[in-house]
Parts: structure tokens; C-alpha cells; sequence
């Protein structure tokens, strides 16, 4: 079972001069599934970057189960926004492709695509191309792929952010759904409030210039979802609702360039508040 661990991790870009993320330090491991949320610029994707191996720390440490991370590779899944699937080809062929690059025979990477497509309802769209599927199916296709390959962790930056409303839930359910079931740890990026409270074991509030952790969160309303509790009674719990008050009144607490907040909170967008 997998670990991530980041021991006092700095980010700064070629040029700029100044550190972009500071003295990050958290693990991963089996059984959690770890939301970083924090306003526009807070670092959020330079981090996943970090643990993807996109991008070197200018300073400490990303090891996964005792290794360096030292570039980008099989062990670490990446779902971006868009999917990033390839749109004149199938379904099938966008969930095989990273086994196709790894050599592995058409019969045998084809049943592996078939199997994780169920995984995530999409039985039966194995034909079709991308550009026929809406937004919510290809993100299924894009979370199919990412575990096609049989990541150690599974890295999702905004996965859910272009998908109505709506979508937006069904997925969200679908994840939790596909964590416990393929019991990979899970890190997700989101800026969306209401998302990192539901689907969050544990919750990570960046804020500052340089991004910092401000906050850390146990949480356990994605694991009682998991469990069989229907998402709509715990959205409306209580606690649920406290928690997603306390978080939004932290993410207000930090200076930010923009922010949105969940709808049931109303839709807000800051100015720069510095
Ligand atoms: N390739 C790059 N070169 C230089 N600076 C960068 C680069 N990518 C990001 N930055 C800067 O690093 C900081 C953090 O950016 P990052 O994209 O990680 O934030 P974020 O929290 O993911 O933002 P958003 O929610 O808007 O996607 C920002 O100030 C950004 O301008």
C-alpha cells in the first residue's frame, strides 16, 4: 500500500524570484483521500505538480513508499480538468493508451480498459469517440484511464470545475465510490468548498503568498457516503454544515485573488484583498 510523504517542500519557478509554496509538509497513505483547497494562486496545482513529478522542489523531500520521486511515472495517476484524452479515438483506446505505451498486448490491455470503464459505468461507450461524450463521461473515461494503469496514488487536479451543477455530484459520488473500491490513496485539488468537505478524509487549507498549509481537517463525511449514507442527508447534516462554514470562513481569512464558494452559500467572486 502506497505512502506519500512531503517533508518541508518549497516550489519556486525559474525567474520569479520568490517561493511559490513553503515548508509544505503532509502524508498519504491507504484509506485517505486528501483535498487541498485554497484560493486562485494559493499553489494548489504546483503542488500536485510537485507529487506527479512534473516539476523539482527548490528545497525538502517527496517520497512515495520510501522513494524520491524523481519525475513523472506509472506509480502516480494524473486526472487533469479537461481529461486530457486524445478526441478522434474510442473510449477504449483513450483507457488503454498508457498500457499500449508500456507494450502490453491488445487483448490483454483491452480487458483491463473494459473492466475499469464498468468500474465507472461507462459499459457500453467502449466504441464511441471522446468528442460523443459529455463532460461527466469523460471525466469518467479520464479517472478509468488513470487507474487503467494501476497507479500507486491517484493525483485529480479540479477534475469536477468545467462540469454543471448537477454532474458535478454525480461524479463527485462516482469518485468516492471508485476510492473505496480500488482502495488507492487519492489527492484532489478543488476550489469548490462544498466539494472538499464531502469528499474529504482529510483536508488541507492553503493560504498565503507563499502557499502554506493554514489549516488541516479530519473529516468523515466522504467515508459515510462510501459506507451507504445517502449524499443528500449528509449535506444537509448538521455538521456538514458547520464544517463547510468554518472552512469558508478560513478561506476568507486568507488574501486572495479569487474565490468561489459553494451555491448553497451563494456564488461569490472576490477582488484582490491584500
Ligand atoms: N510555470 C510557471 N512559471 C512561473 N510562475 C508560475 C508558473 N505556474 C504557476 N506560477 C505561479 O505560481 C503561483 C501558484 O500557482 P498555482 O497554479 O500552483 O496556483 P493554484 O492555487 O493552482 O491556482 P488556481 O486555483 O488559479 O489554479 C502563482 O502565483 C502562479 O502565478
Amino acid at each position: 500500500m502506497a505512502y506519500l510523504e512531503l517533508q518541508h517542500v518549497a516550489a519556486r519557478y525559474p525567474g520569479s524570484g520568490h517561493d511559490v509554496l513553503a515548508d509544505i509538509s503532509l502524508t498519504l497513505g491507504p484509506g485517505q483521500l486528501l483535498v487541498v483547497l485554497g484560493p486562485s494562486g494559493s499553489g494548489k496545482t504546483t503542488l500536485l505538480n510537485l507529487i506527479a513529478g512534473f516539476e523539482a522542489p527548490s528545497r525538502g523531500s517527496l517520497t512515495l513508499d520510501g522513494e524520491p520521486i524523481a519525475g513523472p511515472g506509472a506509480a502516480q495517476g494524473v486526472v487533469f480538468q479537461e481529461g486530457a484524452l486524445l478526441p478522434w479515438q474510442t473510449v477504449l483506446d483513450n483507457v488503454a493508451f498508457g498500457l499500449q505505451l508500456r507494450g502490453v498486448p491488445r487483448s490483454e490491455r483491452e480487458g483491463i480498459a473494459l473492466c475499469h470503464l464498468a468500474q465507472v459505468g461507462l459499459d457500453g461507450f467502449a466504441r464511441r469517440r471522446i468528442w460523443q461524450l459529455s463532460g461527466g463521461q469523460r471525466q469518467r473515461v479520464g479517472i478509468a484511464r488513470a487507474l487503467a494503469a494501476d497507479p500507486r496514488i491517484l493525483l485529480m487536479d479540479e477534475p469536477f470545475g468545467a462540469l454543471d451543477a448537477m454532474t458535478r455530484e454525480q461524479v463527485q459520488e462516482l469518485l468516492l465510490a471508485v476510492w473505496h473500491q480500488a482502495s488507492k490513496p487519492v489527492l484532489l485539488i478543488t476550489h469548490d468548498i462544498e466539494e472538499a468537505v464531502f469528499l474529504a478524509t482529510d483536508l488541507i487549507l492553503l493560504g498565503g503568498q507563499p502557499g502554506r498549509i493554514v489549516e488541516r481537517l479530519q473529516l468523515d463525511f466522504g467515508r459515510r457516503y462510501a459506507a451507504g449514507e445517502p449524499a443528500r442527508a449528509l449535506k444537509s447534516d448538521p455538521a456538514f454544515i458547520a464544517m463547510r462554514e468554518h472552512v469558508l470562513a478560513h478561506v476568507f481569512a486568507q488574501p486572495v485573488s479569487a474565490v468561489s464558494v459553494p451555491a448553497t452559500s451563494g456564488m461569490v467572486e472576490t477582488g484582490v484583498r491584500q
